[in-house]
């Protein structure tokens, strides 16, 4: 039995937060006391240095009923065969890649069972990266937790409500919501009897952030207080617990002899978060041209080179085209950033046909796109009135490393891509 049922969250994005589901459970004045209140052990958890500069520094302070260092040794986890199995060794084609919702995705399983890597870039052990999962989860994990020491979770659901259960509290997520778990947190997923479908992109890197507004000002995009953290929850629970860990990109398990889901009170500003898409203060043109896309940033991981982020997690939510003079959907390109794209809902502007929910394309370094043939026809003849597009919800995870795909994406990629952009007429000069 949880210890309280009613979920709440704490409004703000890295605040400093203290919840306690116990009263009395929360040290006052110091981190560690002696003895700490109830037998309670106290941890920190860091997701930083500790010597990061104090705007940057994120680290949490745990009671909980058992130490994390309590643990058998961890053997390999068999489960999860296309979590993490590595990306192709042979050199990656410079092909743009799309997939339809794969239909074999693996069937029956939780949330980690049902995990399945589509690309990947840098070595978690370099501490840099993102990599690119799907899940389908047909059933809850019970009796069971997953952490991810390779990086924080972004969870992106894109079919079925979840309920993510942390150690730090749990977070309630349905399509149009996004949750963040950080790195080495345990937790599981509970669904309900549809199952759920969706994206995760892990994070190898430095913690996500909200990226900085420049001349837009001190307010826009997304804004701090959406996100929600939740209060401290925890359970009581003796009995074997398996406890699955992604470490340097393989899976272990070890199991345990309680739930390690007993963080009594918390304090500090690492902890799991969430954010409802639809809060977007959505910025574009008043005027003329398709801004870069850097505009739609909710989240962004900076790299060691300041404005080339290591990934930055953007969405194309509904909203109003009024530009004079301008083709509105985006234009052709070729980016030095690498673009994988999901889509959670309805249809992205560029793409006429062939990008579905639950689909994923992925345009690496220096590839040519943009719109497709139908696209671009009917953005060149549209009437320029104002337009809303509405109904949609698309989103990117932009990183400053190309994507290397796995061997499952790649047996899976639509074979005709590249027909997307064949048949486009010659310009005609005088
Ligand atoms: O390629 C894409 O569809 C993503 C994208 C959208 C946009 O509005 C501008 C540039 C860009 O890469
Ligand atoms: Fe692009």
């Amino acid at each position: 039995m949880l210890s309280n049922s009613s979920p709440a969250y704490l409004s703000g994005f890295g605040g400093h937060v203290a919840t306690e589901a116990v009263p009395g459970a929360l040290p006052k004045g110091r981190n560690s006391p002696q003895r700490p209140a109830y037998g309670l052990y106290t941890e920190q958890l860091s997701g930083t240095a500790f010597t990061a500069p104090r705007h940057e520094n994120r680290r949490s302070w745990l009671y909980r009923m058992r130490p994390t260092a309590d643990h058998p040794p961890y053997r390999r986890y068999e489960g999860a065969r296309l979590l993490a199995p590595g990306t192709v060794k042979d050199p990656v084609a410079p092909n743009r890649l799309r997939w339809d919702p794969p239909a074999d995705l693996p069937t029956g399983c939780d949330f980690v069972d049902g995990l399945v890597t589509m690309m990947a870039n840098r070595d978690p052990a370099d501490l840099t990266g993102v990599a690119i999962h799907l899940y389908r989860a047909d059933r809850s994990m019970e009796r069971r937790v997953f952490l991810d020491a390779d990086g924080e979770l972004l969870i992106i659901p894109q079919a079925g409500a979840i309920s993510v259960e942390t150690e730090l509290g749990r977070l309630e997520l349905e399509p149009g919501w996004i949750g963040v778990v950080p790195r080495g947190v345990r937790f599981r997923v509970m669904v309900d009897e549809r199952g759920a479908r969706g994206y995760v992109a892990e994070n190898h890197g430095a913690l996500f952030r909200l990226p900085d507004l420049g001349p837009i000002g001190s307010n826009g995009l997304a804004n701090p207080r959406d996100f929600e953290t939740p209060v401290a929850r925890f359970e009581d629970v003796d009995g074997e617990v398996e406890c699955i860990q992604k470490y340097l990109g393989s899976l272990w398990t070890t199991t345990l002899d309680h739930s390690p889901l007993d963080v009594v009170a918390w304090h500090g500003n690492l902890a799991p978060y969430r954010y409802e898409l639809a809060r977007f203060n959505t910025i574009g043109t008043v005027s003329f041209d398709h801004p870069d896309p850097s505009i739609f940033t909710v989240l962004t991981s900076p790299s060691e080179t300041p404005g080339r982020a290591n990934a930055d997690f953007v969405i194309f939510p509904p909203r109003w085209m009024v530009g004079e003079n301008t083709f509105r959907p985006p234009w052709f390109h070729r980016n030095v950033m690498s673009e994988a794209m999901g889509l959670i809902s309805g249809e992205y502007d560029a793409k006429a046909d062939g990008f579905r929910p639950g689909g994923l394309s992925l345009h690496n370094l220096m590839s040519g796109h943009g719109p497709d043939v139908d696209s671009w026809l009917k953005a060149s003849e549209a009437e320029l009135r104002p337009v809303k597009i509405e109904g949609t919800m698309a989103f990117m995870v932009e990183s400053c490393w190309p994507y290397i795909p796995t061997r499952f994406a790649l047996d899976r990629a639509q074979p005709d891509y590249d027909q997307a952009w064949a048949d486009f007429p010659k310009a005609k000069l005088p």
